[in-house]
């Protein structure tokens, strides 16, 4: 494909990734795959070209844009080298006209924007929001340890005590080490946020809303396989990835729950005042996060935030159920929004007097609130807000 043609194909993907967008349709990322596996003339270095410009586009562009066109005019006033593309040529876009307007760009959504600036979101901290992340490992100490594994290419130490870093795109998944389970993809404010934990061997511990199990697993090689930890979700799907994953990471202490919303104490009740400590990792706007997938700016409402916020007070307030006189739990999101982190930790300690927030220490991050906030321009790391409460009685 000649570069022009690469561009006019963005900007046709770019249309319908904007129409999903604002339909709550297919993510950016299934579309592409689905024009790649349909256009096999696209051979590898096109592919990548039109991948590279599509998300520089997204990146580009804070609101929703008009048209994938606006779009890529938007891209063409920070990247010199893709307005002379817009040349009239066989398969490539047409000449730009005298009234034609770039999309907007700046951070999110202007509400998205006010908030963020509301949460102490400067322009260096967006910049590096938008910015490329790297691919950080979990070495699983249940299998290997990060002072003597051998990888195929060089990595470097993270943060995290069990931290790797390699460059982004490395195909780790065809490595005999995380074939093996002795390695585990996972970004380090993720890692950080499960050491805020402490889980140790022995104890009895809930990941309340365990996903896919990304963080039950680093729980479950801090406490050695010894103990109880229970991962529940309400979604079947996402829980159902954990079991063949523990396998594989040599988890033999996790038992799953699956909850039915609104009702989830039924599936836990044996488990009333029990746990040693209950992490919290949330459903919020993934606003932490927007480095993997920039058109989540796009996807969010006010709507739906109000409705993540509400959601993550009635979980808060399923989990005081289960932590003992004593125990701990632990709040996480992966968001830099003040509603979805330092504010809802404050409203959860003030409705529920039995817990006070306790200290907690990382090697990175700076307090927010009762609580710590990491962020990619900070700490090289997603956007995360960590808290930890105690149990008094
Ligand atoms: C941030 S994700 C969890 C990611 C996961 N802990 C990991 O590390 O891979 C939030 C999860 O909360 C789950 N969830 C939503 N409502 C819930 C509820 N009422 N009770 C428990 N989990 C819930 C979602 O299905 C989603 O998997």
């Amino acid at each position: 494909m000649t570069p022009a043609a690469r561009v006019q194909t963005s900007i046709e993907l770019l249309d319908a990734i904007i129409e999903s967008a604002r339909s709550k349709g297919a993510p950016a990322d299934r579309i592409l795959a689905e024009w790649f596996r349909n256009n096999r003339f696209a051979g590898s270095k096109d592919r990548r070209a039109i991948r590279e410009l599509v998300f520089s586009a997204i990146r580009a562009c804070g609101p929703v844009p008009e048209s994938g066109r606006a779009a890529m005019l938007r891209l063409a006033e920070v990247d010199d080298s893709i307005l002379p593309l817009f040349d009239g040529s066989n398969y490539g876009p047409d000449s730009v006209r005298d009234d034609e307007v770039a999309a907007d760009g700046g951070v999110a959504p202007e509400w998205l924007a006010r908030l963020l600036e509301k949460s102490d979101i400067g322009e260096a901290e967006a910049d590096a929001l938008l910015g490329r992340a790297p691919l950080d490992l979990r070495v699983n100490t249940l299998k290997a340890d990060r002072a003597t594994i051998s990888l195929p290419t060089e990595a470097v130490k993270t943060d995290a005590p069990h931290g790797l870093r390699l460059e982004p795109g490395t195909h780790v998944e065809q490595w005999p080490e995380w074939r093996e389970g002795k390695i585990e993809v996972q970004d380090t404010g993720s890692q950080l946020a499960c050491l805020a934990v402490d889980a140790q061997p022995g104890e009895t511990v809930i990941d309340l809303c365990a996903g896919g199990g990304g963080k039950t697993l680093a729980l479950a090689a801090a406490m050695d396989n010894l103990g109880k930890l229970v991962a529940s979700d309400t979604d079947r799907n996402r829980l159902s990835r954990l079991a063949p994953r523990a396998e594989r990471a040599g988890a033999t202490n996790i038992e799953t729950r699956l909850l039915d919303p609104k009702r989830e104490m039924e599936a836990l009740a044996d488990l009333g005042g029990q746990a040693d400590a209950v992490l919290i990792d949330a459903p919020c706007s993934g606003t932490g996060t927007w480095r993997r997938n920039p058109e989540a700016r796009w996807r969010l409402d006010e709507g739906e935030l109000a409705r993540l916020t509400s959601l993550q007070a009635e979980i808060f307030d399923l989990a005081t159920n289960l932590v003992k006189p004593g125990g701990r739990l632990v709040f996480v999101t992966c968001s830099l929004l003040d509603e979805e982190g330092a504010d809802q930790f404050e409203a959860f300690l003030s409705r529920h007097q039995e817990f006070s927030a306790q200290e907690v220490t990382l090697p990175v991050g700076r307090p927010r609130g009762n609580g710590i906030r990491l962020t990619p321009y900070h700490d090289g790391t997603d956007g995360f807000f960590i808290a930890r409460a105690a149990r008094s009685c």
